[in-house]
């Protein structure tokens, strides 16, 4: 889909949208320079937004910036003030919910000109929809400290939302608010609605007009829109015609490669599982380091293959956010596991801060966990486990939340249904006695992070505007599989006579899985 819009013959780009912000200037620089040097780093539309002047020089600094967004082809607009929109011959206003209704605006404005409004739920959405506007700006979608903000913040998942709704419509959606070259491909990747339409652009103050080096700042932040657009349309899918057999094979290719990789797996998990998760850990070939410090995970980031974060106990929820945060910046691979994410709302708020904040590789859940995440009752959760007989149809239910949370998603149970929103792939491995033990579905978290860091590190392919290099979906699918055909080896052994024997035995049996053992056991079927 094009980011451009075609008004008067004028073709219209939002995808770098500066909006100004004088008072943000670095001491020393002077306002034309930094917006000129903005202009040649790429800034493709310009709104002046004077909040604190008197009309006259509102109306100077308007036309002085005119003349430099003339000389760079750039459109340039007016923050509220119709008047001064005239005056100058402005491409058009932007408007608030309080500003001049849209309506009257059009009647006032030379026909042709461009009007965008600000929206802040998908209410305002709608409205933009009917008043026919160019574009909306969807905001704040981060914290901001340019502006004090009387609407709550929409967040990433907020704006996909909001997408949705704009689907079938010419309207052109930019985001705004705290968007900065450190979280902008998070961004852009989570503003996605569940059909793939993805921003037109980013509107941006401080990032830019606070920067010493405008040019330098506009340009980052194009580079990565520019990679985020050539990227593939979903995050993680590798748009493999995936069969059992290319499954299979993927899944034994990567057992073989992380016993060469020896992955660092850095692992925030609870105090119930924390052993048994570093050991699987070390049975398979990988390495755990078992740290929740917030200070430490910037370092970490640079040095791990992939990040777990389990919900367990929940005590390190600071931990987990920054350490997504960075684990999303270095490009690693997130596996999250919101473990009894039903069982209270200080649960689903944190799970909800979580994903707002970072995006996830791979969600993995039971029926129960995952029913509540996406705020479905069709299964209901006691505790960390799920009740009843689960989804009447649990592929176009991984399907969907794959697509609204742009991630692969693992829901485990006697068959486990892995989805990238593309495909849908169903596994019938797995004993009995994985059920009576505690952590096995923990167990299953530690496995699929192993398996997608290997399948992040030995990515032949790297794409710049993408969350995460590597097949997430076969990495997801090998460590399901790890787990549940280690557990039916296992079971099948003479000296285990109980859970009590089991669990060493699992382990035992992920020591020697090999990649003919994954080729002889994997029951895989690929439904949809
Ligand atoms: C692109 C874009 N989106 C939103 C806004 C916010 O406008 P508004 O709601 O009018 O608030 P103020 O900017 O007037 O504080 C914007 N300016 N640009
Ligand atoms: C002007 C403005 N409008 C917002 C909204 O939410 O409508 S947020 C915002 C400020 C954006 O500045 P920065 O890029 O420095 O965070």
């Amino acid at each position: 889909m094009a980011s451009h819009q075609i008004l008067n013959e004028k073709v219209i780009d939002y995808s770098l949208y500066l909006v100004t912000g004088r008072d943000l200037l670095p001491p020393g620089k002077s306002y034309l320079e930094s917006l000129e040097q903005s202009l040649k780093g790429g800034v493709k539309i310009v709104q002046i937004r004077e909040k604190s002047v008197d009309t006259a020089e509102f109306l100077k600094v308007a036309r002085e910036s005119q003349i430099l967004c003339k000389k760079y082809k750039v459109p340039i607009l007016i923050n509220d003030r119709i008047d001064i929109a005239l005056a100058m011959h402005a491409d058009g206003v932007h408007l608030g919910q309080t500003d001049m209704p849209v309506s009257i605006a059009r009647g006032l404005l030379p026909k042709g000109s461009i009007i965008g409004v600000s929206c802040n739920n998908v209410d305002e959405i709608k409205a933009a929809i009917k008043d026919r506007v160019d574009y909306v700006g969807i905001g704040a979608v981060w914290g901001t400290k340019t502006k004090e903000l009387t609407s709550p913040i929409v967040s990433v998942r907020g704006v996909g939302e909001m997408l949705n709704h704009l689907n079938g419509t010419h309207i052109k959606a930019v985001a705004i608010g705290g968007i900065k070259a450190t979280n902008l491909l998070r961004t852009l990747h989570g503003s996605v609605s569940t059909s793939g339409r993805a921003l037109d652009g980013i509107a941006v103050v401080s990032d830019i007009v606070g920067s010493k080096d405008p040019l330098d700042a506009s340009r980052r932040l194009c580079d990565i829109f520019r990679e985020f657009r050539n990227a593939l349309p979903t995050s993680v899918a590798s748009h493999h015609p995936y069969t059992p057999d290319y499954i299979k094979a993927s899944a034994s290719r990567l057992l073989e490669d992380l016993k060469l990789i020896n992955p660092l797996v850095q692992q925030i998990t609870n105090i119930v599982v924390a052993n048994q998760s570093a050991n699987a850990t070390l049975a398979l070939g990988a390495s755990p380091i078992m740290a929740s410090a917030p200070e430490e995970m910037e370092d970490l980031s640079h040095v791990i293959g992939s990040l777990l974060v389990n919900f367990g106990t929940i005590k390190d929820k600071e931990g987990m956010l920054v350490g997504g945060h960075h684990a999303n910046l270095n490009k690693k691979p997130v596996i999250f596991d919101p473990v009894g994410v039903g069982a209270t709302r200080f649960r689903r708020a944190a799970a909800d801060e979580l994903l707002n904040t970072w995006q996830a590789s791979v969600i993995k859940g039971n029926a129960g966990e995952l029913a509540a995440l996406a705020k479905s009752d069709e299964v209901k959760a006691k505790g960390v486990d799920s009740v009843g007989t689960g989804f009447a149809d649990p592929g176009r239910f991984v399907k969907q939340l794959a697509l609204t949370e742009r991630c692969v998603v693992v829901m485990t149970g006697p068959t486990d249904w892995i989805s990238d929103g593309v495909t849908v792939v169903r596994l019938d491995n797995g004993n009995k006695l994985l059920a009576d033990i505690t952590g096995s579905g923990c167990m299953v978290g530690t496995c699929v992070a192993v398996f997608c860091a290997a399948a992040a590190s030995s990515a032949v392919q790297r794409f710049e505007g993408k969350l995460v290099s590597g097949d997430m979906l076969c990495g997801a699918v090998a460590g399901v599989l790890a787990l549940t055909i280690a557990s039916e080896l296992a079971a099948a052994r003479s000296d285990v006579r109980g859970t009590g024997t089991f669990l060493p035995a699992l382990i035992d049996e992920l020591y020697n899985l090999t990649a003919a053992k994954i080729q002889q056991y994997a029951k895989i079927e690929v439904v949809g």
